[in-house]
């Protein structure tokens, strides 16, 4: 009998009660709410009540990865196996985690509970509704959109221009047959026609605006201040001119509680949210991250793909929302990823590795160990101490991880194998030992641009200093909104770019730690409610598509048992 499925161990696991693992944190159960037997949610009111903490006690820890490839490279399994391994020496451990959304869950990469014995129990619940967080989302973005086009419908007083409307719908599906619709077909009285679409749930400015909120007071003003277009004089229209933001704060006001779940090993697990984290922050949301730094004595957060990516918002926009700093950043890397990035492999999600990828090949690792030199780059860049975790597949050989740990030694990086997929904490040990050590090192945290600095010059500053592009080229159009977002009073905003995860650059073809380059800016975004102005480059889907079988066909209910949920 093989390796079990990591549904089967999910399945198989005893799931302690919520307020056992509250307690573990020292989480009063009166803060605690309960949905179901092994879910509950964390009241917010716990941040500001009397003889509660109220500072930050914890190390705080992103974990971030290499380039991935369209895999994944493990930052979700890593960070649950090293907060258990964590746990296994003593420690006071949280693990934040962004929610899976329902669109690759039923596409092709699966959930993301992690695996093998490191994963987020209950699994289940955790890839489909959890606690209707992001049903909660999705209503009450479309409720905005519902009363946008009920304006138009009645009149327009606002002048809004409705080629202008930068506001579209959400549902948490991947189905590209909505990205680009029409509405208001029919009579007069089914509304204004105008074409329009759908992103996927995870990509809604309201996910992220939620991610970032700090307290129900501060949900609401960031609603308000939702940008849903422009009318024909070129004046933002917000929430607030709609009259929405209150009925959508009510339809949030539960979703803004953090959720505790627990890994395999019982260890407390906040799971809430889940931008994107190519189109938006990839992070999961500050409340949790307060709640639980306030308790812990080490937490660990993981931060979407790549440290270009999602570890960039984390420092760049998450922390200088919630005021908290990394102490240290775990950078994944796996033998099969550097292999990709010697560039002799192209690896397709739902297809087998590339046989010869498979093999014993310790100079493939070294041709493309520039991916990884160039992630340890931009987590010092940060002032921030990296720890390397060589997450090890059954697949690896010692030779390969020389290699890794060759770079590591020249460069004074700390770095450890860990088998935690297949052993859990245990596999774990050397790694967590290795970030307990580098803990001990100070870190010296700093932004790659502070916030009086203009729009253009904090895309810049992204672009060649993290990135290590040679400059920015901007479109007319990105250049002059920008202008006009300066104008607006959105100048003092952090900068979210979105690219390609499958490259440092913009471009997916572009492997190792490309040079040479220039990044080309074709459309930026201000995303006033959450609090960024975002850069597109490059093509970005805001609302994925299935490939020609995905996993929904293998999912199915057999006498009440879920199976093929990975
Ligand atoms: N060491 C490993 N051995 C086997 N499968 C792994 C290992 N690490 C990760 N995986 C699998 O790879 C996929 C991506 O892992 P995940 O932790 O979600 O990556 P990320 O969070 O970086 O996208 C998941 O299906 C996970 O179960
Ligand atoms: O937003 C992306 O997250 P993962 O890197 O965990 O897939
Ligand atoms: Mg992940």
């Amino acid at each position: 009998m093989g390796f079990p499925s990591d549904l089967e161990i999910a399945s198989a696991a005893e799931l302690r009660p919520p307020a056992e693992i509250a307690g573990r944190l020292g989480i009063p159960e009166e803060f605690l709410e309960p949905y179901g037997r092994t879910v509950a949610k964390i009241d917010l009111g716990i941040l500001t009540a009397p003889g509660q903490p109220q500072e930050q006690r914890a190390k705080y820890v992103v974990v971030t990865a290499v380039t991935p490839t369209p895999l994944g490279e493990g930052k979700t399994t890593t960070s649950v196996g090293l907060a258990d391994g964590l746990a296994q020496l003593g420690k006071r451990v949280a693990v934040t985690l962004r929610q899976p959304s329902m669109g690759p869950t039923f596409g092709i990469k699966g959930g993301a509970a992690g695996g093998g014995y490191s994963q987020i129990v209950p699994m289940d619940r955790l890839n489909l509704h959890l606690t209707g967080d992001f049903h909660a989302i999705t209503a009450a973005h479309n409720l905005l959109s519902a009363l946008l086009d009920n304006h138009l419908h009645h009149g327009n007083e606002l002048g809004i221009d409705p080629r202008n409307i930068t506001w579209r719908r959400v549902l948490d599906v991947n189905d590209r047959s909505l990205r680009n619709i029409v509405l208001g077909l029919g009579a007069r009285a089914d509304g204004v026609a105008r074409q329009t679409g759908f992103d996927i749930t995870a990509a809604s400015e309201v996910m992220v605006l939620l991610s970032l909120s700090s307290s129900l007071a501060d949900l609401s003003q960031r609603l308000r201040r939702i940008v849903v277009g422009y009318t024909y004089a070129g004046r933002p229209v917000t929430a607030d001119d709609l009259g929405a933001a209150g009925a959508m704060a009510v339809i949030l006001k539960d979703a803004i509680n953090p959720n505790l779940l627990q890994t395999l090993e019982g260890t407390p697990a906040l799971i809430h949210c889940g931008p994107f984290g190519n189109i938006a922050t990839g992070n999961s949301s500050v409340v949790a991250d307060l709640v639980a730094t306030r308790r812990a004595d080490i937490v660990l957060t993981e931060a979407g793909f790549g440290a270009d990516m999602g570890a960039e918002r984390f420092m760049n926009v998450k922390c200088r929302v919630s005021g908290l700093r990394p102490d240290a950043a775990v950078i994944v890397v796996t033998v099969r990823a550097l292999k990709a990035h010697s560039g002799r492999f192209k690896i397709v999600a739902g297809k087998p590795l590339p046989e010869e990828l498979l093999a014993e090949n310790p100079d493939d690792v070294r041709a493309g160990i520039a991916n990884l030199r160039k992630h340890i780059q931009i987590i010092e860049g940060f002032g921030v101490w990296p720890v390397v975790a060589i997450n090890a597949f059954p697949q690896d050989f010692d030779s390969e991880h020389q290699v890794i740990r060759d770079l590591c030694a020249e460069l004074g990086v700390k770095c450890a194998v860990s088998r935690h997929v297949a052993e859990g904490g245990a596999g774990a040990a050397e790694l967590a030992q290795a970030l307990i050590d580098a803990l001990d090192h100070p870190t010296h945290f700093r932004y790659t641009y502070e916030s009086d600095q203009s729009l253009v010059s904090k895309i810049e500053a992204v672009a060649t200093k993290v990135y290590g592009a040679d400059g920015v080229d901007f479109a007319p159009a990105a250049a002059s909104a920008l202008a006009a977002y300066e104008k607006l009073g959105f100048g003092d905003l952090p900068v979210v770019i979105a690219k390609s995860h499958l490259s440092i650059s913009h471009d997916p073809a572009l492997k190792g730690a490309p040079t040479g380059w220039r990044l080309p800016v074709r459309e930026v975004r201000a995303a006033a409610g959450a609090g960024y102005v975002y850069a597109i480059c490059g093509e970005m889907r805001t609302m994925p598509g299935f490939a020609s079988h995905p996993n929904a066909e293998r999912i199915d209910l057999v006498d009440g048992e879920i199976r093929g949920l990975s």
